[in-house]
């Protein structure tokens, strides 16, 4: 079990002769828990559930894709605490659990700077393990349906071991979440770390960034799937799960959609690929279904208004404009 607010040293010494207050019921609400990325587009929605379960929360994030104006309803708030901190320097904090999100998603933003991305993936996970490893928190890795790369067989389950270019200009984020991913299974072999990994499929949603690039060409599912996650983190299974919507469209359907949506009156263009992008991506959501007992709730002509709505707000752009 974790240690809930051992000292830094606690690793090294004799473990601590337990106290009532340790193991006392007021400790499960008083949960430590670290997000990292927690200013992002999906890691703020869990810090609301998490600030709304009663948890104390750890914010790191280097506003790299982040933004604090996700967080501003939590800032001044006793059980939030927000850290400007790039996880690819060491941390040091007492947990009890770390949702490790910190790595940018989008590819207009990981190509931007691989080498940083591939340092994220690798050397962020890795100080995250050690901090695990250090204070004996359980972690959770949000990692992606990019690790099935192009993938050969449809739909994906998660015991595809996928297709994926090793020196493509995707390769930073697909092969950098690879390596996460084994990572996280070596410390758990070697010591002992108990580790939970998400699968995360295409995701859209309102506090997504404006400029994310995906907004037209890969959204598929739903922003709120952090009930997954959180299930994930306080069960029993290790995964990996793949977290998404099996809901299947064209990229031409999708255009259709948000046509009909903003302006029937727009003209959609085709422009050509980037390159590596894989062509067709579904996820088997069964064990979703069976472990975590998780599926997407939103369908895609009721999670785009939503997201439309929050863009319309944040650029000001009224409805019948
Ligand atoms: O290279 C090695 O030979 C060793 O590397 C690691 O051991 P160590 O370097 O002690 O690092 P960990 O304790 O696993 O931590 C990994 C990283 O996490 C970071 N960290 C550690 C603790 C902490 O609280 N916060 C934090 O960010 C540190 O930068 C550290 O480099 C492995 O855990 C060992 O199994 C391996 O033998």
């Amino acid at each position: 079990m974790a240690q809930p607010n051992g000292d830094h040293n606690a690793a090294a010494k004799p473990p601590p002769t337990p106290s009532p207050l340790r193991f006392s019921k007021f400790f499960q609400s008083n949960m430590r828990i670290l997000v990292t990325g927690g200013a992002g587009f999906i890691g703020s929605h869990l810090v609301d559930k998490l600030m709304e379960n009663e948890k104390n929360v750890i914010v790191a994030d280097n506003y790299f894709t982040g933004s604090k104006d996700n967080l501003k309803k939590w800032i001044g708030h006793p059980r939030f605490e927000l850290i400007r901190h790039d996880v690819t320097e060491p941390l040091l904090v007492e947990v009890d659990q770390i949702y490790h999100l910190a790595c940018p998603a989008s590819p207009i933003f990981y190509k931007y700077n691989p080498v940083k991305t591939i340092k994220t993936n690798v050397i962020g996970t890795l100080n995250m393990l050690g901090l695990a490893k250090r204070v004996g928190a359980r972690i959770l890795l949000t990692s992606t349906s990019e690790v099935y790369g192009d993938p050969l067989i449809h739909p994906q389950e998660e015991s595809y071991w996928g297709n994926v270019n090793p020196i493509g200009v995707r390769s930073c984020y697909d092969e950098g979440k690879r390596v996460a991913e084994t990572l996280m299974f070596d410390y758990h072999r070697q010591h002992g770390i108990e580790i939970r990994i998400a699968r995360i499929f295409n995701t859209y949603g309102p506090r997504m960034n404006i400029d994310d690039g995906r907004v037209v060409s890969n959204f598929i599912a739903q922003a709120l799937r952090v009930d997954g996650l959180m299930k994930l983190m306080n069960g029993e299974n290790t995964g990996p799960i793949n977290i998404g919507n099996p809901g299947e469209f064209t990229m031409i359907e999708l255009a259709e959609n948000v046509k009909e949506l903003i302006n029937p009156k727009v003209e959609i263009k085709m422009v050509e690929n980037t390159p590596d992008d894989p062509r067709q991506r579904k996820p088997n959501i069964t064990k979703a279904r069976e472990l975590l007992k998780w599926e997407p709730k939103i369908k895609l002509k009721d999670g785009l208004p939503l997201m439309e709505e929050d863009f319309r707000l944040r650029l000001g752009v009224p409805r019948n404009n």
